[in-house]
């Protein structure tokens, strides 16, 4: 199955959503009889003037329904489709739709008006909107979608922060195998010493990827780990260091210390890591993932994002509202529990995933 196909198929919630919700918005304004479409403006200019077709002989037995295509409309295609200007009132129902798919008001309000930019009073159809708000989101994650830098430089040392349950421990596990699927050798520092479970599970990652998990004393110092850790990676030529961290935000500032300190004693072994310090973020959590990152942005130097859990959810859009808040790289994403569920970010395949667009 390709990834695209799975993305779409996983992330039907969030796209059933949006799509039900163009559909129900374009039909809700359509007044136009469907076997005249005007000759307005598409959002894609066909190359060449559609063939004419001629009009099918009126049924006998009454009007159809204006807002729904006939048979005939169906087969031809686009031509038949409902449509509704490209209005006020139309703008306003798409920001609300975009506010309840968990984009945020800021970013709903940005992207409607980008729709709306030189095409205001267009007739529009369900499929122009969505492969337009398709294009338009795809524009402002266009800019964050870069995957995880590789360094030439050795052991490159990743950080890994979030709350507890966003899916670090799991992010890390698809990390390694995929890394050393890919000829790169890896260490895990499982650096949630307070978590016995978050241990367990990284142990079973790393006996999968056939990588090494370092682990410590339940309730030792995170730190002193951190930097056996590098010792090990660094005795071992490895080219990737994976360190976990705990994620318990009640004690907001025992965990600033806690990460402050892991950062000191790796620096002490090299004054550049770590290199990455990715913020695990759970796409079921919407809005609030937001606060999430502004939170671990001060605890510590957020370089990259990874979203879990886009599958099954109705809160895809908040990834939407986080590129275009705080435009930090998304690394990749995650759709479910397997090893090949955590993937690139792709903002087209996203973009059209979330609005139930079909890839071209
Ligand atoms: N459906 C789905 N589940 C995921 C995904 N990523 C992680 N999970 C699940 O989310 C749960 C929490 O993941 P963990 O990796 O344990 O999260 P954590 O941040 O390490 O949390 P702690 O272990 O509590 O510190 C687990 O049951 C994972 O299997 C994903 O992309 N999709």
């Amino acid at each position: 199955m390709s990834f695209f196909k799975k993305l779409k198929d996983r992330m039907l919630k969030s796209s059933s959503k949006i799509d039900a919700g163009l559909d129900a918005i374009i039909e809700e304004g359509a007044e136009a009889a469907v076997e005249a479409p005007e000759p307005a403006p598409q959002v894609e200019a066909p190359p060449a003037p559609a063939p004419k077709v001629e009009a099918p002989a009126a049924p006998t037995s009454g009007p159809a329904p204006a807002a729904k295509p006939g048979l005939l409309g169906r087969i031809m295609g686009r031509t038949a489709e409902p449509r509704r200007a490209l209005d006020d009132e139309m703008l306003e129902s798409l920001e609300e739709l975009l506010i309840a798919a968990d984009m945020g008001v800021e970013t709903a309000l940005r992207v409607t008006a980008n729709m709306a930019e030189g095409r205001y009073g267009r007739m529009m159809s369900a499929s122009d909107i969505k492969d337009l708000l398709a294009t338009e989101i795809a524009r402002v994650m266009e800019p964050v979608a870069r995957p995880l830098p590789i360094y030439r430089k050795t052991p490159q040392v990743v950080l890994v922060v979030g709350v507890n349950g966003s899916g670090k421990t799991t992010t890390i596990g698809k990390l390694a195998s995929q890394f050393k699927a890919a000829g790169k050798s890896v260490v895990i520092a499982a650096g949630d010493t307070f978590r016995a479970a978050a241990v367990e599970q990284l142990q079973v990652w790393g006996q999968r990827a056939g990588v090494p998990v370092l682990t410590a004393p339940e309730g030792s110092d995170p730190a002193a780990l951190a930097f056996d850790a590098m010792g090990r990676a660094e005795a071992e030529g490895a080219d990737l260091l994976l360190i976990d961290t705990a994620g318990r935000l009640q004690n907001r500032a025992d965990l600033m210390e806690e990460l402050a300190k892991i950062v000191r004693v790796i620096r002490k072994k090299d004054p550049d890591a770590p290199h990455n310090t990715l913020l695990v973020l759970d796409a079921t959590t919407g809005q609030n993932a937001l606060n999430q990152v502004e939170i671990f942005q001060k605890m510590a130097d957020v370089t990259g994002l990874v979203m879990t859990k886009l599958d099954g959810t109705a809160k895809g859009g908040v990834l939407v509202a986080l590129a275009d808040r705080f435009g930090l790289p998304i690394h990749a994403i995650g759709v479910g529990e397997q090893i090949d569920d955590l993937q690139p970010f792709d903002p087209q395949d996203f973009a059209n995933a979330l609005v139930g667009v079909e890839n071209s």
